[in-house]
């Protein structure tokens, strides 16, 4: 439904993305994560036939995003970072508006524009001129926008920014709600989100798409779905030193110190090691006492943090080799 071959844009001389290449199949959510200034905001851009890109093509739904760029605004709704809203119009006549121009007939306007409220829960606030909404509410009225044409694609630029955690578990469900039916793509930098509400999960980082994968797979593949949790006296920074010098450690973060204000760490290992031992006795040989240490399991935070600090591309996966002669 939507693939994305090569895109780069070169703003002067800052490369915003370079060489992005995914596809998102026909009803999946596709959670497009990064930190800011990854490029997230320039992809969605030129998806929505917004911004042209400066290499690489993209099609949705059969067509090019560039060359159609006004049949792609029929076949996709979007949701920019700033919702498009008039303040001074009612809901309902702000969606009337939008489906005129997003071509609905005259004859359906009534009937779209109703069942986009009646998901985005905007029935009561009908006549409600949008200027008065709360912020929660104007992110619906937004994404009711993208959705009241009945678009194939939708394009989700940051859709829960602001929102209170109310609001944020009420978009998410909307959003969640309309995959199926429709093909997604959500940008965010809020890890929580794309667990939660997506299929697959694009992590992009300085421009590049770095892994693309399931949430589940993107933690087991890169990190083996493990760690360990350690408390211990001494400077934290010269632990992380010691540790980052143990064979198998691949991430090592500060965590919240503990009641008794002793730093906290967390060891994330690479798959298929089992550095504990190697870990407490690099820390005892330290000079560090080690009050505590549990096994962890990884977390998306883990991958999305090795991912975007240090850049390692995940390696594809061989199903050969490393058991060869094990079975001898
Ligand atoms: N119009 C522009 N002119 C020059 N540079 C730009 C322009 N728009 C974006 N950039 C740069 O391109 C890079 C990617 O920006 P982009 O807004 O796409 O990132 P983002 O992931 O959406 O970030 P955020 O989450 O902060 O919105 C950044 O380095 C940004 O400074």
């Amino acid at each position: 439904m939507i693939e994305v071959e090569h895109l780069s844009k070169i703003y002067g001389s800052t490369a915003a993305i370079t060489d992005v290449t995914f596809s998102v199949e026909p009803g999946e959510i596709l959670g497009f994560l990064g930190p800011n200034g990854a490029g997230k905001t320039t992809t969605m851009r030129i998806l929505a036939g917004y911004l042209p890109a400066t290499n690489g093509k993209a099609k949705i739904a059969g067509y090019d995003v560039h060359e159609n760029s006004l049949a792609i605004r029929q076949k996709i709704g979007y949701l920019p970072e700033t919702p498009p809203l008039y303040p001074e119009m009612t809901v309902e006549g702000f969606l009337h508006f939008v489906a005129r121009i997003k071509g609905v007939s005259a004859g359906d306007r009534r009937q779209k524009v109703e069942a986009a409220m009646q998901r985005c829960n905007l029935q009561e606030k009908r006549k409600v001129i949008i200027r008065k909404l709360s912020k929660g509410y104007r992110q619906r009225v937004g994404i009711a926008q993208a959705i009241v044409h009945d678009p194939p694609a939708i394009i989700l630029d940051e859709p829960t920014v602001g929102l209170d955690p109310r609001q944020i578990i009420d978009v998410r469900n909307l959003i969640k709600s309309l995959a199926g039916t429709h093909t997604i793509i959500l940008s965010t930098h809020i890890l929580p989100e794309v667990s939660m509400t997506c299929s697959r999960v694009a992590i992009i980082n300085r421009g590049k798409v770095v892994a693309i994968n399931t949430p589940e797979n993107l933690m087991t593949q890169l990190t083996g779905g493990s760690g360990y949790e350690l408390e211990i006296t001494g400077e934290a920074a010269l632990a992380k030193q010691v540790l980052q010098n143990v064979s198998g450690v691949i991430l090592v973060e500060s965590m919240p110190t503990s009641y008794q204000n002793r730093p906290h760490l967390r060891v994330i290992s690479e798959p298929g090691t089992e550095p504990g031992k190697d870990i407490a006795a690099a820390l005892i040989r330290g000079g560090f006492d080690l009050y505590e240490m549990r096994r962890v399991s990884a977390s998306l935070e883990d991958v999305f943090l090795q991912l975007t600090t240090e850049e390692k591309n995940l390696q594809p996966e061989t199903d050969t080799a490393e058991t060869e002669g094990e079975n001898a």
